[in-house]
């Protein structure tokens, strides 16, 4: 069984040998040639599965892609053809929900300004929206949450509308997956009239799809509002950012929120659990075996973190000063978009991080962040 795999999956050997040849290509230029005797093709979101990719192909058994986003994927088409399908839902949520939450932190940082006294909206309220909320819930921060499409499904939680959440959120994070057309339309959900609806000061985070923000726009609405903070880790015209955007964002990343080691080594299981059930095998891997131990042993906790020490915490996990210098340093180089992401050093989630502790109850709210902990 041949099973074509991206280059930028981990984890494919241990996971997949057993079931067949493995061939590692790039899956941003991937050809319907490469494709034609592939049983198994796993790709990543930069691969568009369609017709045309799959025109040679008269064998193909599964698709999987290690992503939570499925707009890459043509669904009808592989329904047509009967190809199962499955993509990788949730497995990357803690990491954007953790980055998002350090990007905030940041920001607060170099700002001289205090996150906990800021009221968040967050934009989609699926997997990796909750994940936000969740840290930030968790640090005692002021959540609001807008997810028409959850509302109307009956979820408990209380919403309130785009408009509504314009005016009072400080701080707007963007998780919806795009859709181009219809009543929930997110596609430049963001254009020029909503961007120049932001509160003073307000701080804009885009973790999603670049094309929910009309990026033309936002360049004109923020060259006119300097008091706007913007993090983008995604892009209108991926992998060309307009030149034009990258000097006007605080923190700028080439797609990676959802890069933690755990994310990724999730998104691969997933599929390889999959594709296990559709071969009647059992999937007798497990995946806590797979990811290596944290840098840092353990950590002993002698004070309360503050906020600029909860910074220093979550820096010790993640960076995102490293990645923002090496994006603006190499977005602009051919291929720069996409070695970044290949070359990416996948940080990891704050669970890794073991922090040990006197008093459980003063930092359990670092337990409820993700952070591990153990009594001493
Ligand atoms: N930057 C990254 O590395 C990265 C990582 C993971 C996911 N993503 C992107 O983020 C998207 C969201 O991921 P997820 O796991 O949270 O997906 P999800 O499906 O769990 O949640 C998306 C939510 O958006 C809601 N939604 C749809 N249209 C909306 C609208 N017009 N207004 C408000 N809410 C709306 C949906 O009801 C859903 O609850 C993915 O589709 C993917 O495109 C990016
Ligand atoms: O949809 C997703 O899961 C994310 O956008 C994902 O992290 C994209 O990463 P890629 O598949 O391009 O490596």
């Amino acid at each position: 069984m041949l099973i074509l795999v991206d280059e930028n999956m981990p984890y494919v050997e241990p996971l997949f040998a057993d079931l067949g040849e493995i061939v590692a290509v790039n899956g941003r230029s991937l050809t319907p040639e490469q494709v034609k005797d592939a049983d198994i093709l796993l790709v990543r979101s930069v691969t568009r599965v369609d017709a045309a990719l799959l025109a040679q192909n008269s064998r193909l058994k599964f698709v999987g892609s290690a992503t939570i986003g499925t707009d890459h994927i043509d669904l009808d088409y592989l329904a047509s053809r009967a190809i199962p399908f499955a993509n990788a839902p949730g497995c990357n949520a803690i990491a954007v929900g953790e980055f998002a939450f350090i990007a905030m932190l940041e920001l607060a940082q170099r700002f001289g300004e205090t996150l906990k006294h800021k009221t968040v909206g967050i934009v989609g309220a699926g997997n990796t929206g909750t994940a936000v909320a969740n840290c930030l819930k968790a640090y005692g921060v002021r959540v609001l949450l807008c997810d028409p499409l959850l509302a109307q499904s009956g979820d408990e939680r209380e919403f309130i509308g785009l408009d509504e959440l314009l005016t009072e959120a400080d701080v707007i994070s963007l998780h919806v997956p795009i859709i181009k057309t219809g009543e929930h339309k997110t596609h430049y959900l963001f254009d020029e009239a909503r961007l120049k609806c932001l509160k003073p000061g307000a701080w804009l985070l885009n973790c999603c799809r670049g094309e929910v923000i009309d990026n033309r726009a936002l360049i004109r609405v923020k060259q006119q509002r300097q008091d706007l903070k913007l993090v983008l880790d995604v892009w209108e015209g991926e992998p060309r950012p307009m030149a034009e955007l990258v000097p006007l964002v605080e923190f700028a990343t080439p797609h990676i929120a959802g890069y933690s080691l755990e994310g990724k080594a999730r998104g691969t299981f997933m599929l390889y659990q999959r594709l296990c059930q559709l071969l009647n095998l059992a999937a007798d891997k497990s995946l806590g075996k797979l990811l290596p131990s944290f840098a840092v042993d353990s950590l002993a906790l002698t004070a309360m973190p503050d906020e600029r020490g909860l910074l220093q915490l979550a820096r010790l996990v993640y960076d995102l000063r490293d990645d923002d210098e090496l994006f603006r340093k190499h977005f602009a180089d051919e291929q720069g978009f996409d070695q970044m992401r290949k070359n990416h050093r996948h940080r990891r989630e704050f669970s890794a991080l073991t922090l040990v502790y006197q008093g459980q109850s003063e930092v359990d709210w670092l337990f409820k962040l993700g952070f591990s902990g153990v009594g001493r």
